[in-house]
């Protein structure tokens, strides 16, 4: 069974529909990336997995459970997210910030675990640092460390490399990879479309509020879609780093 499933799940937001009949399901061990240009519905279909907005049709489940029958302690047990707004309201130190993401939990050492993830995506050195003194990138790690500090075996977020440096992509994405290696399900937005070549298992495109592609990363982000829903010409490169998609403006 899926660990995340969506069927034909639509969202309306004040009475506009931003989502047409989504469905997926990622597996346990699976990275799944969400591409797509802005405003398709790629945030709208991310909160809808972490259950932050109400399907108006169809329905999510975890482990084959509808997401409205859990309760949000179960909620929070079973999905963790990154939210694409680094908002963090009180300038508190970034091992207190990580550490809130397991806090509702209970769980045991969670100052033990803020620091690890703190550690694993770079930024342990700045464990006792105000979230408000540090740099966008930084700030923006400690938030995916706030996300990933519980063992939620489904894992969400949205633009979890925007504003990150080339390297601490890299390490970011890693750190993601061996996330969903270590059996969980992890869903992403990445508009950085040679990484999702690179690291994910599968890409779903999502344009203008509906899935047009889900495959493995070259088989969804063909020339053909890249063009359509894009409006890019683009061309992928086999390099001995991955793969490369060389693009320009139609
Ligand atoms: N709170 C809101 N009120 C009204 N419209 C909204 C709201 N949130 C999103 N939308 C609209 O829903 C559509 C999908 O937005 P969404 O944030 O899901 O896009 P996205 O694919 O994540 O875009 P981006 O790549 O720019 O982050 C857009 O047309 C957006 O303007």
């Amino acid at each position: 069974m899926s660990l995340l499933t969506l069927h034909e799940a639509s969202v309306e937001i004040e009475r506009k529909p931003v989502l047409l009949q989504a469905s997926l399901s990622v597996e346990g061990g699976e990275m799944v990336a969400i591409c797509g240009p802005n405003g398709a519905g790629k945030s709208t279909l991310l909160k809808l997995a972490a259950g932050l907005h109400k399907p108006k049709a169809g329905h999510v489940a975890i482990h084959g459970r509808d997401l409205k029958t859990l309760s949000s302690h179960q909620r929070g047990e079973a999905v963790a997210y990154l939210a694409q707004e680094r908002l963090i309201a009180w300038n508190l130190p970034a091992i207190e910030v990580a550490a809130l993401g397991g806090l509702h939990l209970g769980q045991s050492d969670i100052m033990g675990r803020a620091q690890r993830a703190l550690d694993m995506v770079g930024v342990g050195h700045l464990a006792m640092r105000g979230v408000a003194d540090m740099s966008g990138g930084e700030r923006a790690r400690v938030l995916l460390a706030r996300a990933m500090v519980t063992d939620a075996p489904v894992l969400i977020a949205d633009e979890p490399v925007a504003g990150l440096d080339p390297d601490a992509e890299l390490l970011v994405l890693e750190r993601l990879r061996e996330r969903a290696e270590g059996h969980s399900a992890v869903l992403l937005s990445l508009h950085d479309l040679s990484a999702a070549a690179k690291f994910a298992d599968r890409v779903i495109v999502v344009a203008d509020g509906r899935i047009v592609a889900d495959a493995k990363p070259l088989d969804a982000l063909t020339p053909d879609i890249l063009r359509e829903h894009f409006r890019i010409a683009g061309q992928w490169i086999e390099t001995e780093n991955g793969p490369l998609l060389a693009t320009r403006r139609l």
